[in-house]
């Protein structure tokens, strides 16, 4: 079919040597609905845009309707024959783009001009009385075939969409069926005990007794279907399936229950244990056993929403808590539009906007509307974000493990080669059709043009990531990529991706803020955000250094620039914990003279020291749900049997045990003794036993024992190699860290801000002025990036002269950025209020000067 496709195109190329449809193609592979990729002016090039410019389009356009045009005239055009129709006149290059459309117009024209259009040429091939060759419609055999586009993609080659069996062709009602003589069959030995089962369920041989065998009871065979009875059995009626309850959608599409959503997350019941007593195991029992417990330990423990929290670390599940949504979030107008684009659209589009405007909301939002659309196919949607925390807090992988990249500092050749050697990664790349990017604002430039390059490779596809719908949030006022220790060049951002405009339909800027619902405190934050800072806000701010009341019982989280601020103040958390402490020191290995260089900036430390009750931040993704970033809490430490024996569920282990049956834990101590000495000879080691709370209300207990991080030189040599607990503390955050969160009660250390972006970040994760400390505050350390400011500028730019331009020409815009500042949410009555206090002058401009504050002016 393939080269019947290359001959029928070739001959096509030589009857119409047509150069300008070549380049048709050759635009349509590398759309440009986003403005000018060089300069990154989307004012300027919104200028020179056309909605309807496709060359390539239009030409196919035009060839599909004069060719309609001189088949209706008096013509009626035969009706579809089979899977081919007669080729039209144009040249191959057009039929490329019209075969759709001209098929269903013809399909449509033969129906209404003839008016036995339904009686010609049955699809149903006829296999009892075949036509001779001779009478078939010769026209098939001569017929080109048409490809389309997409039938050369790898990905849909992967498409494997179920053919309805309706399509398939009928059975001759004359097929020959077996007299039902299967119930007159007579046994002549009967198996006593052995209730007789109907023939339509059991076959003949089900009632001989087995050859050489004596008759032994048997309870009754369930329904099985043998072979010698396929002949005679008709098949078996549907069962009616209904879907389980838990699984069923919200009626109302347009609001979003964050509630209701975390709780529809729904797992696979792990399955149940064979019922064998602990002391009677074989070893292949004890095996299977294993190997069951683990596979729950790796599920979620609960749908419901979560328990209490045990009373021995309350504090620590209460302070990094994100702040629950109990009641039911509805889209504000701008949030629905985006989504509609996306979801409804399927358009790739940026969305921007302050911190706290709701931007992980909707991302969560359009998540959930986007796995509904790919329920049956889940592999195409990717979640995916800059950090593991954010990462975690949207339920999906960092962009780094979704491609397959390890760190990415390969070139693009190297690295998709490193990408194709991963059968998992080069899957990822071929399934995905929509890619969720959350915090872009730490996505170097040069990362986001080598994914958009591997894209196209790995998917054999011209457009930018290989045709992906890219679905990308963050801020760029906020945390701008981590800097290349090595290359010391100067940071990229995403935006400044020579890709950037043309993988990108839309840009849409947040303009409601829900985090803050005091308009002061949000105002003195968007100063922050645009590094235009105000001295009366210095002033409030620096009035914030006072010690937060602990009345309310909820723990402070703190968070610090610097890694060894937030280490130090994570010491003295676990010391004021009265647990035995459990130190756990890392295995490293490789070559002695660089090891130590390259392990010293890993994640997983040296050493960690631990206690029932510590709060921990898990630092390996362990799969969807447990990720890089997720939070939470020692509840006691056992050894890997005691784990796989007891079960995870219930907590327990050394300091943990107490709900448990005093003889039966006896029993289980002898017997993980028993294994642990036979295994090792020695004490076995315990390792901590956390239970992590996830964002979406559920909770996991999982035994972290020690994982690997490799440094790998692109050969996959190993260079260096550390062997450690995928844990670090967390009472305390790093800035870069807290990114994306919400929290109610925060004491932030300004002291060693070091990054633009930095402290904007830290102090608008809090939700009132009232929970936020603020320690030592000065004015020059709030830094805003001069590229970032231009391009938000441009934003605005292109925003301004999008409204200026003729309606026609607005239908599609590439921004949608609105002519206001960012404001505390109208729904909270916040706005009257704002607008009423004119004592509180935040910004000293106009609206249209304040706007363009807004936007970097
Ligand atoms: N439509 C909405 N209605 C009510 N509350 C909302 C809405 N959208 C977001 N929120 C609330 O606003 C707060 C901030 O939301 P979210 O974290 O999504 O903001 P963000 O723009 O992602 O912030 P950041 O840039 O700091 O990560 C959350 O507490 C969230 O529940």
């Amino acid at each position: 079919m393939l080269s019947r496709a290359v001959q029928s195109a070739g001959a096509s190329d030589q009857s119409a040597p047509n150069h300008a449809s070549k380049a048709g193609l050759a635009k349509e592979l590398f759309p440009s609905s986003s403005p000018n990729p060089h300069d990154g002016n989307i004012a300027d090039h919104f200028k020179k845009h056309r909605p309807s410019q496709n060359v390539f389009g239009v030409a196919a356009a035009q060839a599909a309707s004069s060719f309609n045009r001189s088949h209706s005239a008096g013509q009626p055009l035969k009706p579809r024959s089979g899977n081919f129709s007669k080729p039209p006149s144009f040249n191959t290059a057009s039929s490329f783009g019209s075969v759709r459309s001209s098929n269903s117009s013809r399909a449509i024209t033969s129906l209404c001009g003839k008016t036995d259009s339904f009686k010609d040429e049955p699809d149903v091939i006829d296999l009892v009385n075949p036509a001779p060759q001779s009478q078939r419609n010769p026209v098939k055999t001569a017929a080109p075939v048409y490809i389309a586009e997409d039938d050369f993609s790898d990905d849909d080659d992967l498409d494997l969409d179920f053919e309805r069996p309706s399509a398939l062709p009928q059975l001759p009602p004359q097929l020959p069926t077996l007299p039902r003589t299967t119930s007159a069959v007579t046994d002549p030995h009967p198996a006593s005990g052995t209730s007789a089962l109907s023939w339509s369920q059991s076959s003949p041989s089900h009632y001989r007794a087995p050859p050489q065998r004596p008759p032994r009871p048997a309870a009754p065979q369930p329904p099985k279907r043998a072979a010698s009875d396929a002949d005679s059995i008709a098949a078996p009626k549907a069962k009616k399936r209904a879907l389980p309850k838990s699984w069923q959608r919200p009626a109302k599409e347009e609001y979003i229950d964050v509630d209701e959503y975390q709780s529809m997350t729904v797992t696979t019941p792990a399955p149940k244990p064979k019922d064998v007593a602990l002391w009677d195991a074989t070893a292949s029992a004890v095996k299977e056993q294993k190997k069951q417990l683990k596979n729950q330990s790796k599920k979620p423990t609960q749908v419901e929403p979560p328990k209490p929290v045990e009373p021995t670390a309350p504090q620590a599940v209460k302070s990094h808590a994100v702040v629950a949504t109990n009641h039911a979030i509805s889209l504000s107008n701008e949030q629905r539009h985006v989504k509609s684009l996306v979801c409804d659209k399927n358009q790739s589009v940026f969305f921007t906007g302050p911190a706290g405007t709701g931007k992980s909301v909707l991302m969560r939002a359009i998540i959930q509307e986007m796995k509904k659309k790919w329920l049956r196919d889940p592999e195409r949607l990717a979640v995916t974000a800059s950090t593991g925390l954010a990462a975690c807090n949207i339920g999906g992988m960092t962009l780094h493990s979704f491609s397959g990249i390890g760190l990415g500092k390969e070139d693009v050749q190297q690295l998709v080669k490193k990408i194709r050697r991963n059968p998992k990664a080069k899957n990822r790349w071929l399934r995905t059709k929509t890619l969720i990017i959350d915090e872009v604002s730490m996505v170097d430039g040069e990362l986001f043009d080598k994914l958009s390059q591997i894209g196209r490779i790995i998917r054999n596809n011209g457009r930018p990531w290989g045709g992906i719908q890219l679905v990308i949030t963050g801020d760029f006022f906020q945390l701008p990529p981590v800097p290349d220790g090595d290359k010391k060049r100067e940071v990229k951002f995403a935006f400044e991706a020579a890709t950037w405009n043309t993988s990108i339909d839309h840009t849409i800027g947040l303009t409601e803020v829900f985090r803050q619902k005091d308009p002061v405190f949000a105002n003195m934050l968007n100063e922050m955000r645009l590094g235009r800072i105000s001295e009366q806000t210095v002033e409030s701010f620096k009035k914030l250094a006072r010690p937060l009341g602990s009345d309310d019982g909820l723990e402070v989280t703190e968070l610090f620039p610097t890694r060894n601020e937030v280490e130090a103040s994570n010491s003295r958390r676990l010391a004021a914990l009265g647990d035995q402490a459990h130190r756990f020191d890392a295995f490293d290995s490789g070559d002695p003279a660089v090891r130590e260089k390259l392990l010293a900036n890993m994640m997983a430390p040296k050493a960690i020291t631990l206690k029932k009750g510590a709060q921990v931040m898990l630092i390996k993704n362990m799969d969807e749900t447990l990720v890089n970033g997720s939070l939470g809490t020692v509840m006691g430490f056992m050894s890997e049997s005691t784990f796989e024996l007891t079960g995870a569920a219930d907590g327990y282990g050394s300091g943990g045990e107490e709900h448990m049956d005093p003889n039966f834990k006896k029993r289980v101590a002898a017997f993980s003794r028993q294994l642990d000495n036979s295994s090792s000879g020695s004490k076995a080691v315990e390792y901590p036993l956390v239970r992590f709370h996830a964002v979406d209300g559920t909770s996991r207990t999982l035994l972290c024992v020690p994982e690997e991080w490799k440094v790998e030189l692109p050969t996959g040599e190993v260079q260096a190699c550390r062997k450690q607990l995928p844990l670090i503390l967390a009472w305390a955050l790093s800035i870069h860290k807290a990114q994306g969160q919400t929290l109610e009660r925060v004491k932030v250390d300004l002291g060693k801000v070091f990054e633009k972006g930095q402290a904007y970040v830290a102090l608008s994760r809090a939700t009132s002025q009232q929970g936020l400390q603020v320690l030592r505050f000065e004015k020059h350390k709030v830094m805003a990036h001069p590229r970032v400011v231009q391009f938000y500028n441009k934003l605005y730019s292109a925003e301004t002269a999008l409204k200026k331009r003729p309606t026609a020409m607005t239908s599609q815009p590439i921004t949608n950025f609105t002519n206001k500042a960012a404001m505390p949410s109208a729904r909270s009555g916040s706005i009257t209020a704002f607008a009423q206090r004119k004592d509180v002058e935040v910004i000293d401009l106009e609206e249209e000067e304040a706007a363009m504050a807004a936007y970097g002016y």
